[in-house]
């Protein structure tokens, strides 16, 4: 049998950061050292070891565990950070395949026998989905651990991060799950306030697509997804459709040099598609949108109000950290639109 790929990512892959990190390897000893490379605001909140003040892991009804606010959490600041428990290296990935699971079964089982028992025990108590031709035997459980769980990284490998696999999906998620290359954390921060009791939610399914598509892709997890943005599917499905259009229209025209009167026309296309991603808190995109509303007012000489979106822009990638390479953009972005003033 064989994973396809999507299956072991559970995010939309937005930029540099979603599902991606430049891995290297997953070391315990890094969880107490954390503090220090990000800052007050990530040293506050660093639950790296599962201890937190702010969540709590318990049943969410008809999802198995879920991670719940204990406090209020407010919009922007840090929910969890953990660094990988281990990483893998897949066999070659086959478009339209995917990776064959047989091939990975033993690198799975060595790297969860290389953790101290106390690591297996957190691995185990990972959700385990099997598919209904998949027997129920001990055999394969780490495999099927793991591929319910880990993310797949940009340089190949696929990695296991225990704390947050504990969070369930929403296609209306109330957080933000990005991945740090440079402090090599998997950070989910609050993309609206989280209010006591609530419970925590990340996509596992790219946000910009129709209920039906976003099904077929929470089908690999073995559930039905049955959040507000799916009962309003009639409102929610032609919203997110218009969106990803917008979106690409942006891209695609950004990619390429473009005149004033376009750039007016295209300014106010991406200026409705902040609205709408910020309407939904969409913190996946709404970065990308930002830069681009920044970049089209710089092509229009608008300099106050590059400025203004790209630090729009920035703010968002700091919420999750200052040092990524997401961040560091940015700031590079800001002062390129500064110095033509
Ligand atoms: C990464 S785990 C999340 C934590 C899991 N609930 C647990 O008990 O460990 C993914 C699994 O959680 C469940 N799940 C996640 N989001 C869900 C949702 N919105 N509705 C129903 N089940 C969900 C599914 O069983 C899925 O395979």
């Amino acid at each position: 049998s064989s994973i396809d790929s999507s299956a072991l990512c559970p995010s939309t892959s937005f930029q540099i950061q979603y599902c991606g990190r430049t891995l290297e390897h997953g070391e315990a000893a890094f969880l107490d050292g954390v503090g220090n490379e990000l800052g007050p605001a990530l040293k506050a909140n660093n639950t790296a070891r599962g201890v937190s003040s702010i969540w709590e892991v318990r049943e969410s009804p008809g999802k198995g565990l879920g991670v719940f606010a204990t406090t209020l959490i407010t919009a922007g600041s840090r929910v969890m950070v953990e660094p990988p428990l281990f990483a893998i290296k897949p066999p070659e990935f086959i478009p339209g395949k995917g990776y064959e699971i047989e091939a990975m079964i033993a690198d799975v089982d060595k790297a969860v026998a290389a953790l101290s028992s106390e690591e297996q025990d957190e691995f185990r108590s990972c959700h385990e989905h099997r598919l209904p031709n998949e027997a129920a035997s001990e055999h394969r459980r780490n495999m099927f651990i793991f591929r319910s769980n880990a993310y797949t990284l940009t340089d190949g490998k696929i990695a296991m991060f225990p704390k947050i696999a504990k969070i369930n999906h929403s296609c209306r998620p109330n957080a933000a799950n990005v991945w740090s290359s440079v402090s090599r954390l998997r950070i989910i921060w609050a993309a609206r306030d989280i209010l006591p009791g609530e419970e925590v939610s990340v996509t596992y399914a790219p946000l910009l697509q129709t209920r039906e598509d976003r099904q077929k892709r929470l089908a690999q997890y073995g559930f039905r997804c049955s959040c507000e943005a799916c009962h309003d599917h009639a409102h929610t499905d032609p919203r997110r459709k218009q969106m990803a259009r917008l979106l690409s229209e942006l891209e695609d025209r950004l990619a390429r040099k473009t005149s004033a009167f376009a750039n007016k026309k295209l300014l106010l296309k991406a200026t409705a598609l902040v609205e709408m991603l910020e309407e939904e808190h969409m913190m996946d995109y709404l970065p990308n949108a930002y830069r681009m509303a920044a970049e089209l007012s710089f092509r229009l000489d608008n300099i106050t109000a590059a400025e203004d979106w790209a630090r729009q822009e920035l703010r968002l990638h700091e919420n999750a950290d200052e040092l990524s390479s997401a961040s560091q953009d940015a700031v590079a972005f800001l002062l390129k639109t500064t110095s033509a003033r």
